[in-house]
């Protein structure tokens, strides 16, 4: 108080000099006291901060490195081993969904004539996933690499663009299965559409952007009844949400060729079938229940109507995809950034010559060489259509596809690969040893 009242009316100029003079030297040591605990404090929240950003880098590094499946120089050198090809003006591609059944036999044939092949494959369980290690044994013993990982993965996405330069992108990965849908309708929305997404955005900002090849599908054809379907049909009423989420694929495709110069091709597969097929499929499962002598349920549309299908011949489907990669154009942009028009085609992969399910059986039944027990049912509304047929005079033109397959003679061979995969063993009532453990 006396201070103050000094510091207010000082008796002396020279007084106040000496009184205020040690004031401010007070305050300024206060004050230089204050900023400086200001500033340690300050300099020890940085270092916390960033002691906590190395550890959850540390973290996420160690995780990475010991826990998930990719990361390190080790797996760097193999991604890049794979995908250098092996002739002179080979292509390196990156193959989505490499461990299912197209994505293994298509990475088989661009490894047999010496391209480079990088698969990715998150090895999910809608079927089997033994089936799928299996085409993986397969994949490795040809020098495939199959990454185990989600399309949904940005980062494991950027870095495999970062670590090379893949001239084109097979995208096949993707939640198949047209029933399906009823049971588990978000699985099509986070890989046919959020998945799909994610990776045309990991090349759209590559660099050099690749060309894209990715399977779209028949059912997109949905409701439409003219025949053979062409690929300017109308694909506006989809009967499935499988099939829409397709159709959506194929409109979310253009964007990314319009505004960032991605070369794309969408390919619309017929029900394709073969050896390594989906067990979730129709002549895939009847072959194992007419095995195991337990009935099959045969859909039969409106007024008893058979159903049909343009069953399509897995080495023909291969032929159309390693044709559409040798023909795609350049993407035009690169780093996210469009330089000029690209290409964008869409073409139906088909056989042609649809066959009824109760026909399909019927061959199934000649090459085991077994009855099926048939149980006639009604086609429930849960997203089929009647029929399918294919026009391929686009592709026929343009990708010189050509199916040389019938059903007879296709399932001629699946049936003597699914016997010599999974055994037969005639005495205990037919039934397929391994197919009955684990499918
Ligand atoms: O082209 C496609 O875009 C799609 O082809 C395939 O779908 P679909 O043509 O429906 O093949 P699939 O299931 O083998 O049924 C065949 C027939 O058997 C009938 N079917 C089926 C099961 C059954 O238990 N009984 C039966 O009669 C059934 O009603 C149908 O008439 C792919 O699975 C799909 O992922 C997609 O790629």
């Amino acid at each position: 108080m006396r201070l103050m009242e000094d510091e207010l009316f000082p008796s002396t100029p020279g007084k106040f000099k000496i009184e205020r003079a040690h004031t401010i030297n007070r305050q300024f040591h206060r004050c230089f006291a204050s900023t400086s605990t200001m500033f340690l404090w300050a300099l020890f929240l940085i270092a916390l901060t960033a002691s906590y950003l190395s550890f959850q880098s540390f973290v996420d590094t160690s995780s990475r490195y010991f826990n998930a499946s990719w990361g390190g120089m080790h797996w760097e050198k193999q991604i890049r081993a794979s995908a250098t090809p092996r002739r002179p003006g080979g292509v390196s591609v990156l193959v989505t969904g490499a461990a299912g059944f197209v994505g293994t036999h298509v990475s088989l044939a661009l490894r047999k004539r010496g391209d480079g092949v990088v698969g990715l494959d998150n090895f999910n369980s809608y079927y089997d996933p033994s089936l799928k290690k299996a085409r993986n044994a397969l994949l490795t013993s040809h020098g495939v690499f199959v990454v185990e990982g989600d399309i949904n993965d940005a980062r494991l996405l950027a870095k495999l663009f970062d670590v090379v330069p893949f001239t084109h992108v097979m995208h096949l990965a993707a939640q198949a299965g047209v029933r399906y849908a009823i049971e588990n309708p978000a699985s099509y929305v986070h890989s046919n559409i959020a998945g799909l997404v994610t990776l045309l955005e990991a090349c759209k900002s590559a660099d050099p952007q690749p060309a894209i090849v990715w399977a779209s599908s028949s059912s997109v054809y949905g409701l439409n009844e003219k025949a053979p379907f062409s690929e300017a049909d109308r694909t506006d009423r989809p009967a499935s949400l499988y099939a829409a989420t397709k159709k959506a694929g194929e409109g979310i495709t253009h964007t990314y060729n319009h505004i960032y110069g991605l070369s794309i091709t969408g390919l619309r597969f017929f029900t394709v079938y073969g050896p390594w097929g989906r067990p979730d499929m129709a002549y895939f499962s009847f072959t194992r229940n007419i095995l195991q002598g337990k009935p099959i349920t045969v859909y039969s549309g409106k007024n008893h109507v058979d159903l049909a299908r343009d069953f399509t011949y897995i080495d023909d489907i291969v032929k159309g995809c390693v044709a559409s990669l040798d023909t795609a154009h350049k993407s035009t942009g690169s780093g996210g950034r469009k330089r000029g028009p690209a290409q964008y085609r869409i073409f139906n992969l088909g056989n042609t010559s649809p066959v009824t399910v109760p026909a399909l059986v019927g061959i199934l039944e000649r090459h085991l060489k077994v009855k099926a027990k048939r149980h006639m049912v009604e086609m429930p509304g849960n997203g089929d259509v009647p029929f399918t047929h294919a026009n391929i005079s686009s592709a026929r033109t343009e990708l010189g596809y050509n199916p040389t397959t019938n059903l007879e003679a296709g399932l001629k061979k699946f049936v003597k690969w699914y016997l010599s995969y999974y055994g037969y063993n005639p005495r205990s009532g037919g039934g397929a040893t391994k197919a009955s453990k684990s499918l």
